[in-house]
């Protein structure tokens, strides 16, 4: 039982209220911890991934999980499985209460550090509290799960007894206790702890790999991946690429060797079945993914070979990367195992129905519904592979009606889990969603995340050209016509509507802007719409209602009129990022096809920067949320708020120009020139008018609002949202003009 005092309703709200400081300072907060706590302790640095470190990763995701908890200081009923999930990771290092008082100590003191006078005792002490009724639930939990590890309560001694190649990149690891004594049981799907010396670093890291064979009392297999590109007799990579200890594995390990591993844990796993269950079981996974899936084939094939209907998904780049396919084929052929392969690109070895049965990636629509056994209630899925594969494949059953608590996915990264609420639930099939406009690129990229989660019939698109509007009508959705520029034609258009999203008009003047969206809410008033969402725009620096940056304007006058109206229509405003699509606007029209050498703008290129996000996953997001609300108004956690949903990193107009440089093969420079002359640009022309009135002028207030650094709050709820880590700005780049 701790002795740590209990959160009182002061302290409860006081770590509410600083849910927007941790949305705007969580990440700096985090990085200054670990390099304090890191810096007085470098022992710790065997239990914390140094690449992640290095990369960011790390901070970022503890800023995720610390937004997270904040946010749901109430309802911490919310949090349960990410809590399992670090627990189990955290027991597979074997931490131990004493880290939680270092942990405790640097992350307090970082939050001094970063917030100076604004961190008051009251907060501190709030925090302090807070900290402590966490760490005091996984201390337990961790207690617990040691308890059940039959003695096994530090790193013990493994040898490799062998070292099988079983495709070009994957390798399998035989490991034998190095004691002789006999293994424990573990849950198929469940992972271990290895622990390697590596020179480089001159101390252990550890990593964690799913165990790829069914149970056995004399050895555990796990399969590891070989990246390409980065050599393990080489220093760098060891600091900077987190899959450097499975590339040391492949190099430097061999039979004879020893090695340190953990008791098995991990919360995805196989439901633990009667023998006589016959619940038919989909395993889809895509790369190194199969691992985990590969003992579960296992295990279910030597246990009721003939009663259970088995079906074995797995998508590869190409068939020769594609591990165990002859040991899966062979299950096909003697068990009621089926088999489907993926392959996207082919060789001309590749044989079809032996080597692949597809070509592309995993897509369940190539399938039969009676393969992938949706007929029957109860069939479970089990998914893993990269997250977006996970998340692809989960919205891709959604839609085909199975139930989310049937559909299990393996989650590495804790702040990803954060997303339960926004993933998980069950739509509820009444409520009606409609989208004003409805084409256009974030309207439509809306819709599409939308229609994945929820059936068309639920759906209402209303837009001012209709007709563009026919692939979705043709699938159940309700389509209406309605102009913000013809206010008699928002009169009706929201009727019978629920939850609204209301994309802003298109523009940068304010008067007009503000004027049309006060429209629209009256309307949605007058219709009866239970909910408002609104696209509102990332700069303000965080959530703040005072932004240089004209275009910011009418966002912020729209915000204050939904602020007066929430006892009518309560509201969520979404502050959108900046489009990382949206390059040109902020270069002064800078055309990839088109080079110049010199881009000319009122601004030098450094200070602040932007937090690019990439367009497709403001709507992704933008559709979470929306679905989020529908499933669970009550306990939606946005009502009445301002949300930012900006990208992963701050970005500075430099750096993005040098991106965009290397992506096209030129160097470019930044001149700075004054807004006189910007106005007078040639490319300019007519960028910036307005019915006829030229406000290149006003738009240029956006390089103040930049060197202010309104652009350059990152945001750990765009991930949360997402269930993953955003995009990085240069693969979205990469893609747009590569
Ligand atoms: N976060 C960011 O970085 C950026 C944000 N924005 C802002 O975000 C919002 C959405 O942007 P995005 O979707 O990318 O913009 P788009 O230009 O792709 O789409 C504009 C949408 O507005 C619709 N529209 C224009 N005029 C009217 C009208 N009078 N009545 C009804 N609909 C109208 C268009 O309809 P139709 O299909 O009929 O033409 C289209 O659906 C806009 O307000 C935009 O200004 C813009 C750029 C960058």
């Amino acid at each position: 039982m701790s002795s740590n005092p209990a959160m009182t309703s002061d302290q409860i709200a006081v770590i509410k209220a600083t849910v927007p400081v941790l949305a705007q300072h969580g990440n700096t907060i985090t990085t200054v911890f670990y390099r304090n706590m890191l810096e007085a302790h470098p022992e710790l640095n065997t239990i914390f991934n140094t690449p992640n470190q290095v990369n960011g990763h790390q901070p970022r995701a503890l800023a995720g999980a610390l937004y997270a908890y904040a946010s749901h200081i109430d309802d911490l009923g919310a949090l349960s499985s990410a809590v399992e999930l670090i627990c189990n990771k955290h027991a597979s290092l074997y931490i131990q209460p004493d880290h939680y008082k270092i942990v405790g100590k640097y992350l307090l003191e970082a939050m001094g550090e970063v917030l100076g006078a604004a961190l008051t005792p009251e907060i501190l002490d709030a925090w302090a509290t807070a900290y402590w009724q966490l760490a005091d639930l996984m201390i337990g939990r961790e207690k617990q799960l040691y308890e059940q590890s039959e003695g096994w309560t530090d790193w013990r001694d493994f040898k490799i007894v062998n070292k099988v190649k079983e495709s070009e990149e994957i390798t399998s690891f035989y490991l034998a206790p190095v004691d002789g004594k006999p293994l424990p049981n573990f849950q198929p799907g469940q992972y271990i702890s290895v622990q390697a010396h590596v020179p480089a670093l001159e101390y252990a890291q550890a990593r964690q790999y799913s165990l790829s064979d069914q149970p056995k009392p004399d050895y555990y297999r796990i399969s590891v991946k070989k990246e390409t590109g980065i050599n393990s007799s080489d220093p760098a990579p060891a600091v900077t690429h987190p899959g450097y200890i499975s590339n040391l594995l492949h190099d430097t390990y061999n039979i004879g060797d020893t090695l340190q591993v953990s008791h098995p844990y991990g919360d995805f796993y196989l439901s633990p079945s009667k023998s006589e269950t016959t619940t038919p079981v989909v395993l889809i996974s895509a790369g190194v993914g199969l691992t985990p899936l590969t003992s579960m084939v296992n295990t279910l094939t030597s246990q009721a070979p003939e009663s259970r209907k088995l079906h074995f998904i797995h998508g590869a780049r190409t068939s020769a990367g594609r591990a165990f396919k002859d040991h899966i084929s062979k299950l096909s052929l003697s068990s009621p195992v089926q088999a489907t392969f993926f392959t996207s690109h082919l060789t001309e070895s590749d044989k079809e129905g032996t080597d692949y049965h597809h070509v592309g990636r995993v897509d369940l629509n190539k399938l039969d519904d009676k393969d992938l056994y949706l007929e029957d209630t109860q069939t479970e899925y089990y998914i893993c592979g990269p997250e977006k594969f996970m998340t692809d494949i989960e919205s891709s059953l959604k839609a085909k009606g199975v139930a989310a608590d049937r559909i299990k996915m393996e989650l590495f990264v804790v702040h990803r889990y954060t997303n339960i609420r926004y993933h998980r639930l069950k739509s509820n099939m009444t409520t009606k969603i409609g989208v004003f406009p409805a084409s256009g690129g974030l309207g439509t990229s809306i819709v599409n995340h939308l229609s994945k989660q929820v059936p068309a019939s639920q759906l209402v698109l209303v837009a001012r050209k209709p007709e563009n509007l026919v692939k979705l009508q043709g699938e159940g959705a309700t389509v209406r016509h309605a102009d913000y520029d013809q206010p008699s034609t928002l009169d009706t258009a929201f009727d019978g509507i629920d939850v609204l999203m209301l994309v802003s008009y298109a523009s940068f003047e304010i008067e007009h802007r503000v004027k049309s969206h006060r429209l629209a809410i009256d309307a949605a008033i007058k219709s009866g719409v239970k909910h408002i969402f609104y696209s509102s725009l990332g700069f303000g620096t965080g959530l703040s209602d005072k932004s240089v940056a004209h275009v910011m304007g009418a966002h912020i006058e729209t915000e204050k009129y939904l602020a007066s109206s929430q006892d009518k229509i309560p509201y969520t405003s979404i502050r959108e990022g900046l489009y990382s699509e949206s390059f040109p606007i902020y270069t002064a029209w800078f055309d990839p096809q088109n080079p110049v050498d010199e881009i000319t703008i009122p601004h030098t290129g450094s200070g602040p920067g932007i937090a690019w996000v990439k367009r497709d996953e403001l709507g992704e997001a933008t559709a979470n949320l929306i679905v989020a609300h529908v499933n669970d108004p009550a306990n939606f956690k946005y009502r009445n708020q301002v949300v930012l949903l900006s990208g992963p990193r701050e970005i500075s107009l430099a750096e993005t120009i040098d991106i965009i440089g290397r992506t096209i093969g030129k160097p470019l420079s930044i001149r700075e020139i004054s807004v006189d002359e910007y106005v007078r640009l040639p490319q300019i022309g007519d960028k910036h008018t307005y019915k006829d009135v030229d406000l290149s002028r006003e738009w240029a207030t956006a390089w103040q609002a930049i060197k202010n650094g309104e652009t350059a709050v990152v945001s750990p709820a765009l991930g949360e949202i997402l269930g993953r880590e955003p995009e990085a700005y240069e693969k979205t780049i990469k893609e747009l003009i590569g």
